[in-house]
């Protein structure tokens, strides 16, 4: 990234409070507070942070599946105001259709704006072959491990065409070598395709290992901590030095925010 380019995502001063009412009182969650955040064309952003501080919620915000309470989300200049098919989303557990065939889950966007059969299929057998499901397009989700269920809906999301995809913890529930693949996988797809990702994750190591740019929140009312330009060489090497410099540093960083100190003081 030269820090230059078109930008494709850009929240202005976005602040979330989810109200509930309980019996006795209204009670209050101010999730995020004043954030600012600009994302280019093609870049792979990672946002990084502490436990619930309020990762998924700015996916949700962006996604237009959540309205903010105040400030402004733009995606290519138009403000969000709903879900639209510009905008991706690949989910921690897959959310594919269990009845639905994968060529079906793969197809289901273009499926469902009307696009000739014959361009559906040659559409999702593209992507279908581009995350390694080639021989699996007539197979049901069941009969799939988690990491290919995956694969699906990766490929579900690209086929959709989104100027932006948004990735929650996709592989936060695979096993730690299923997991080290899949974040092959995704680079290799990422850099055959181009395309603006929004990757939420939990893990140090596969935010370095995949961004662009990582995004290190605050704790609740989250908002940006500190950036960092991921400028290693690709594919990157788990245990170089640089690697496990800017590690150290990036898990430093996100200790500090004082979530470890507030957690034990919890039942007070
Ligand atoms: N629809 C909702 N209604 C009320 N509160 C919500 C809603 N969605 C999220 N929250 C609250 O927002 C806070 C942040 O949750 P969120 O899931 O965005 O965090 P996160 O950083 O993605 O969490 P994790 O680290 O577990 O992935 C939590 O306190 C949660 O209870």
């Amino acid at each position: 990234m030269d820090g230059k380019g078109k930008i494709t995502v850009r929240c202005k001063d976005l602040c979330k409070t989810f109200y509930a009412k309980n019996r006795k009182q209204d009670e209050e969650n101010e999730v995020i507070r004043n954030l600012n955040l600009e994302v280019r064309e093609n870049e792979f952003l990672v946002l990084f942070g502490p436990g619930q501080c309020g990762k998924t919620t700015i996916l949700n915000l962006m996604a237009g599946l959540v309205e903010p309470t105040s400030g402004e989300i733009e995606v290519n200049g138009k403000k969000v105001d709903g879900p639209s098919k510009d905008r991706g989303m690949v989910y921690q557990t897959t959310a594919l259709f269990p009845w639905m065939s994968v060529m079906k889950n793969v197809s289901f966007g273009p499926r469902m704006q009307g696009v000739k059969k014959a361009e559906w299929k040659k559409r999702a057998q593209y992507y279908i072959d581009l995350v390694g499901l080639t021989g699996f397009e007539d197979s049901y989700p069941v009969k799939l491990s988690g990491g290919m269920q995956q694969r699906v809906g990766i490929a579900r999301a690209y086929c959709n065409d989104p100027d932006v995809i948004f990735m929650d913890e996709p592989f936060g529930h695979l096993d730690a070598q299923t997991r080290y693949l899949m974040e092959e996988e995704i680079e290799k797809i990422c850099s055959k395709e181009k395309r603006t990702v929004i990757f939420v994750t939990n893990n140090v190591e596969e935010a370095i290992y995949l961004a662009d740019r990582i995004v290190v929140l605050t704790d609740m009312p989250t908002t940006v901590k500190k950036e960092y330009m991921i400028e290693i060489p690709r594919p990157r090497d788990y245990t170089s030095k640089q690697f496990l410099s800017l590690r150290e540093e990036i898990t430093q960083c996100v200790e500090i925010s004082g979530t470890f100190e507030e957690a034990g003081h919890g039942d007070e």
